[in-house]
């Protein structure tokens, strides 16, 4: 299994293989908790405008999301997982546009399969792989506004390719940098709605969820993020 490490939107064009779509903080960990949350339809786009239009011709649509991190005009939840981990979403479609984490999903053209990357389900994630026992598996890490490196989806990515080649992980020593040390702690002391600090915690609260995601097409021109239970190395 030949396994790459990309960066940013054009690291996901590059991307081939099983690709691995990661945004820790926080995209896809919000995608799981809402999913977790028993969304019907889970849309992942990248411009303001498709959320928009979206919403405007189904009124009935929740947008989630952000720009910089805050909430946006018309959204009704931010980029947050505190702020819909206890929300009933049952029955609903959420369409979720994000700086960085969405931004890789739809521009992973050359990707035979897409799922995304969290720590909130990287077992699955690690199991997933290796049950599809792919040739090629590329980790596209979004960093901060597909911009900048964020430690935690680089740390996040070494992680899953360590687990792949059998080598250990410590995940209690990546809590710590990136309590710590990391640019990543930021979280800890904002209080703006759209990032509480309770967000932290969420976001590293490892395999917390079962399952992965997986990008499907949906209609003409959309994407779905669809769940695929994994249990203890065994796709439900
Ligand atoms: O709101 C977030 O957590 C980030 C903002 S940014 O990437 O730092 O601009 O968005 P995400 O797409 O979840 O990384």
């Amino acid at each position: 299994m030949d396994i790459q490490i990309y960066h940013f939107v054009e690291g996901a064009r590059q991307a081939r293989g099983l690709t691995v779509i990661i945004d820790v903080f926080r995209a896809f960990s919000v995608a799981c908790y809402v999913t977790a949350g028993g969304v019907q339809n889970l849309l992942p786009v990248g411009s303001m405008d498709t959320a928009y239009r979206l919403k405007q011709d189904n009124p009935e649509y929740i947008l989630i999301g952000e720009r910089g991190g805050v909430i946006q005009p018309g959204f009704d939840y931010g980029n947050s997982p505190f702020s819909i981990q206890a929300v009933d979403f049952s029955g609903r479609t959420i369409v979720h546009t994000t700086s960085a984490g969405t931004q890789g999903l739809v521009n992973a053209v050359n990707a035979d399969e897409i799922i995304t990357g969290s720590f909130v389900n990287a077992q699955a994630i690690i199991d997933y792989i290796r049950i599809r026992n792919p040739k090629h598996v590329s980790l596209v890490c979004m960093g901060w506004g597909a911009l900048e490196e964020a430690d935690e989806d680089t740390l996040f990515a070494q992680y899953v390719k360590n687990a792949l080649e059998g080598k250990p992980n410590d995940f209690q020593d990546i809590v710590r940098y990136l309590s710590l040390e990391s640019k990543t702690g930021k979280f800890l002391d904002m209080t703006d709605a759209s990032a509480p600090p309770e967000d932290f915690d969420l976001c590293l609260s490892l395999n917390r969820f079962p399952f992965v995601l997986k990008a499907e097409p949906h209609g003409e021109s959309l994407i779905r993020l669809r769940k695929l239970g994994v249990v203890e190395g065994v796709m439900l």
